[in-house]
């Protein structure tokens, strides 16, 4: 349940020190839009040139023709002024059309780095994320990048470069007054960095809660049925109008911080135009300005208010996208530990006799007190089924996740005949392993789909084979057989049935080890009598580490280990162990247990 968000506190840390620093690091993502970036800033800079011409012209109405009557000039100034409108326009089509492709090109490869950084982080990072602050940084997050270097970016340099022209021409036009415009930047200068300092909190605080949000109502669209059963609905909308209303509060202090600054943004500009005006006007009766150039130098100075007003709003997006980027650098600074050794080779199916050994292996998960797997040796034999037996939450479903690398061995090593797992490459090793976890995860897409997710190129009679041997061909009556679309993690199917096609993604293509979870838990005694006797098949040619908690399953194995406390304390056939351990015949039946403290009863 979300609490807290979970960003890593040295990230935060760097951040804060820079708030800039991680959208810094973003800019390779712009390199291959570079030639369209400068397309786009010289179509900005060239419609800017042009809005700031035509006071210019404006001038030049007032002081000529108009003064002096001439039609003929007024129609050729008329005219150039329509010119540079035109010009404008079509300018800032062209960068609004350039500014489009590119930023969407952007965030579409960031999006695809992320999500592939996201496969490549071990287990344990993703336990310990929540699923919604992932979610937030991958949509969200994204998009508000985008918008600051799409749109706020742009802005910020166009604006600024206006404010520079403009002043620039305003001292020409007049320098005291142009100074004294000049000078306004500098109040400007200290409204923005109070208001960037202040915004970074907010708009950080705002992005965790939102992925806090994000992953309450996640939990609580998955785990509906649960909390409907238990009656809990009232209390989970509780929380979640704490979580949203925690929401509403920064965002209306966000609003509020800037509605503020906005106010102070529209203060300066108009206070100083005030000035211009009367001391404008004092200049034109002295003769220091003609009519002209104080209709020019009012018309540029109103050109300055749209960019000075813009700055909160550019501001604001500019510390969005840089929290934004925080948070983004925080999941692509995660280093993925479990990766290919530079050395690590590649085994063909063919090349596998599948001895498995686990050599004084240990494992603790990161943050964790005392480790849950210690000095495990056991030796697995080609061809071998192995069942481990042990307490609820003694550590069988970890020790198994071993075997895939789904997390890494703390001490000792495993090895598949004879080489250290971590020498093998990951892609191969995982396509000789055939997982099938406790709990059977389907993903939103098709059967057939969901069978091949780790063999995409399995054919028709493999996949047909694995469906007979898990007793799956319920999946053939589906309405649109195997190219039924299962529901968000199965849910449209039964649990039992779940299990079957999990069961017979894991025996597709026969792999060379497989590692079941429980594989027939969530059967009736008749379908587990039929998987049971297609496995025992199966289990003939393959080595096979199979967690077990019934003793109708314990029959599928050559030898059984038990687990307790971390350690296997026993090894032995079914039968050797039920007469010579204790602690077995209390761990696969009711009966409690006197001898061995530390295990306890497993669900029968
Ligand atoms: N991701 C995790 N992070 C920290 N601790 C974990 C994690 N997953 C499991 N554990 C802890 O490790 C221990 C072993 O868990 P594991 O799931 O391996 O037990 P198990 O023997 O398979 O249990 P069961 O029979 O109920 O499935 C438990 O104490 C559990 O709380």
């Amino acid at each position: 349940m979300p609490a807290q968000s979970d960003g890593s506190p040295a990230a935060r840390d760097d951040a804060r020190t820079h708030p800039l620093r991680n959208l810094w690091r973003l800019r390779p993502y712009l390199r291959p839009y570079a030639t369209e970036f400068a397309w786009l800033l010289l179509a900005a800079l060239a419609a800017t040139a042009a809005s700031l011409a035509v006071p210019l012209v404006v001038q030049r109405v007032v002081d000529g023709p108009v003064a002096r009557h001439d039609g003929t000039g007024l129609l050729r100034l008329g005219a150039l002024a329509l010119l540079l409108g035109v010009a404008e326009a079509v300018l800032i089509f062209i960068r609004r059309w350039t500014q489009s492709s590119s930023s969407v090109g952007m965030e579409a490869a960031l999006r695809a780095d992320l999500y592939a950084h996201l496969q490549r982080l071990p287990a344990g990072c993703h336990d310990r994320w929540q699923s919604g602050q992932l979610l937030s940084r991958i949509t969200s997050d994204l998009s508000v990048i985008r918008r600051f270097l799409s749109f706020g970016l742009l802005f910020l340099v166009l604006n600024l470069v206006t404010y520079a022209a403009v002043v620039v021409l305003l001292i020409r036009l007049h320098p005291w007054l142009g100074l004294l415009v000049a000078a306004s930047a500098v109040p400007l200068f200290l409204i923005s960095r109070r208001f960037a300092r202040h915004y970074h909190a907010a708009s950080r605080r705002m992005q965790d809660q939102q992925g806090d949000v994000a992953t309450l109502v996640e939990e609580t669209a998955q785990g509906l049925r649960t909390m409907r059963a238990y009656g809990r609905g009232p209390e989970l909308a509780a929380r979640f109008g704490t979580g949203a209303r925690t929401l509403h509060d920064i965002g209306l202090d966000k609003a509020r911080l800037l509605a503020r600054t906005s106010a102070l943004f529209d203060l300066v500009p108009n206070l100083t135009l005030g000035v211009v005006l009367v001391a404008g006007a004092a200049a034109v009766a002295r003769g220091e300005l003609t009519i002209g150039e104080l209709v020019a130098f009012v018309s540029l100075q109103l050109m300055l208010i749209w960019p000075v007003q813009s700055l909160g709003w550019i501001i604001a997006n500019g510390q969005e996208a840089a929290t934004a980027a925080d948070r983004i650098q925080e999941v692509l600074d995660t280093p993925p530990t479990i990766v290919d050794a530079p050395h690590a080779r590649a085994l063909d199916r063919g090349q596998v006799r599948g001895r498995l050994r686990f050599e004084r292996v240990a494992f603790g998960y990161p943050g964790a007190g005392s480790p849950v797997l210690c000095e495990i040796d056991l030796t697995i034999e080609p061809g071998e089924t192995l069942a481990l037996v042990g307490a609820t939450g003694c550590g069988k479903s970890t020790l198994l996740s071993l075997v895939p690398r789904l997390h890494e061995v703390t001490a000792g090593r495993i090895t598949l005949d004879g080489h250290d797992l971590r020498d093998l490459r990951l892609g191969s090793l995982r396509r000789l392993v055939g997982v099938a976890f406790e709990e059977p995860t389907l993903f939103s897409m098709s059967v057939w789909e969901n069978l091949t997710l780790g063999r995409p190129d399995a054919g028709e009679d493999e996949v047909r084979a694995a469906l007979a041997l898990a007793q799956a061909e319920f999946a053939y009556r589906l309405p649109w057989g195997l190219a039924t679309r299962v529901g968000e993690q199965g849910l449209s199917l039964s649990g039992g049935q779940r299990q079957r096609l999990a069961l017979a993604r894991a025996v597709l293509g026969r792999p060379a080890l497989l590692v079941l979870d429980d594989p027939l838990s969530a059967l009736d005694v008749h379908t587990e009598a039929l998987v049971e006797a297609a496995l025992r098949r199966v289990l003939r040619d393959t080595t096979a580490l199979l967690v077990v908690h019934r003793p109708s399953t314990v029959a599928l194995a050559d030898r059984v280990a038990l687990l307790d406390g971390g350690r296997i304390v026993a090894v032995g056939t079914h039968s050797e162990l039920l007469a010579g351990v204790p602690a077995y015949r209390a761990v696969l039946s009711a009966e409690p247990e006197r001898q061995h403290g530390g295990v306890g009863l497993v669900h029968s």
